[in-house]
């Protein structure tokens, strides 16, 4: 099997070049391949790359993810998370690829407190939410065999998000105001990859399975919530943390303002993914734990 993996820098895309590499050839670009175009703004050129690699499967990790900041790019945004996706699909609809892609919770409107499942109607908040839902429909719109998962609060030990945000805010600040009203489940991006490479494996054999999959890890927490727990945990380990947990308040979304709106609750209904692919998803705590292990100890 011949896989494209594009976005191989990201959170997602670094750990996605070890858990595809047993499925067989893996070719990995970034936005800054020269020997092929990796740059999703060049749609020609990703075109021509994906039709001269000829992949059997194109997993894309890559994506316009500066959630604020795409309220003032809305044009890059929209080329990246919805054009480039839609370049893919067509070529993987012509030569019969698998198009593996991520989607967010950021696709919905957050009203209510039940956690969304695949068929729920999305009202995305933001210029982030809007493109990638876009992208989504580009790709089911296509035609290809695809397969996409809707996944929330990313982090990794390498790259950026929030937990590591918090780490350097804590050892700054004696005071923190972290939102508590936003409802969601940090998803560690070892267990997306992990994830990916086994639904490859069983789609490749059961095309039946391509679809949409909600995949976030188990449990929900707020982002304060997920604050305290990282805070928490690096106290323990003996890092030095200026700010005392109380002095970590929890505030509503207003007080802190944004240029993007956030979904309030971004629960997301993962039942799906795990029948098809005889899952269990982990409590949250669980890869936050391991990823802080790894960051801290160094
Ligand atoms: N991060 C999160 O919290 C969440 C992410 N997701 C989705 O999961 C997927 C992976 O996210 P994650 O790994 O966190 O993303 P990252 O922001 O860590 O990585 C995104 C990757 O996309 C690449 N990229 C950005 N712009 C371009 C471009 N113009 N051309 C080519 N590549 C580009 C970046 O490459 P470079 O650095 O070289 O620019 C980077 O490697 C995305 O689809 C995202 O929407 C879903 C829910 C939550
Ligand atoms: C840094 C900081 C953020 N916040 C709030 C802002 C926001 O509502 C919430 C999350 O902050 P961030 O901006 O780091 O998270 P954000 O970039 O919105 O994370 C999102 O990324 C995209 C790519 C996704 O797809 C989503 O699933 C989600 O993971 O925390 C505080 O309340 N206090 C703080 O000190
Ligand atoms: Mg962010």
């Amino acid at each position: 099997m011949k896989i494209l993996l594009l976005g191989k820098n990201g959170q997602v895309g670094w750990e996605l070049q070890r858990s595809l590499a047993p499925l067989g050839e893996v070719i990995a670009l970034g936005s800054d391949s020269v020997q092929w175009c990796g740059n999703f703004l060049d749609l020609a050129g990703i075109d021509a790359t994906v039709r001269a690699i000829a992949p059997d499967v194109i997993v894309n990790a890559a994506a316009y993810t500066a959630v604020d900041k795409a309220e003032s790019d809305a044009d890059a945004c929209a080329t990246v998370n919805a054009k480039a996706p839609g370049v893919l699909a067509a070529v993987a609809a012509e030569t019969g690829a698998l198009l593996v892609h991520y989607s967010t919770d950021y696709v919905f409107d957050g009203s209510g407190e039940a956690p969304r499942d695949e068929t729920a109607p999305t009202g995305p908040l933001s210029v982030y939410g809007s493109t990638k839902l876009d992208g989504e429909q580009a790709i089911v719109r296509s035609g290809c065999q695809y397969l996409i998962f809707r996944t929330s609060w990313v982090y990794a030990a390498r790259g950026g998000n929030f937990a590591k945000t918090m780490l350097r805010l804590a050892g700054e600040r004696d005071r923190l105001s972290v939102v508590a009203d936003q409802i969601g489940a940090p998803t560690g991006a070892e267990l997306i990859a992990d994830v990916t490479a086994h639904a490859i494996r069983s789609t490749r054999a059961q095309p039946e399975l391509s679809g949409i999959y909600h995949l976030a890890a188990a449990g929900e927490t707020s982002w304060h919530g997920y604050a305290s727990y990282v805070i928490d945990v690096a106290r323990q380990a003996g890092v030095p943390v200026k700010v005392a947990n109380e002095a970590i308040a929890a505030v509503g979304s207003e007080a802190f303002p944004a240029p993007a709106a956030r979904p309030k609750n971004s629960r997301l209904d993962t039942a799906k993914l795990q029948a098809a692919f005889s899952l269990t998803l982990p409590e949250w705590q669980r890869g936050v734990a391991r990823m802080l292990s790894e960051i801290l100890e160094k």
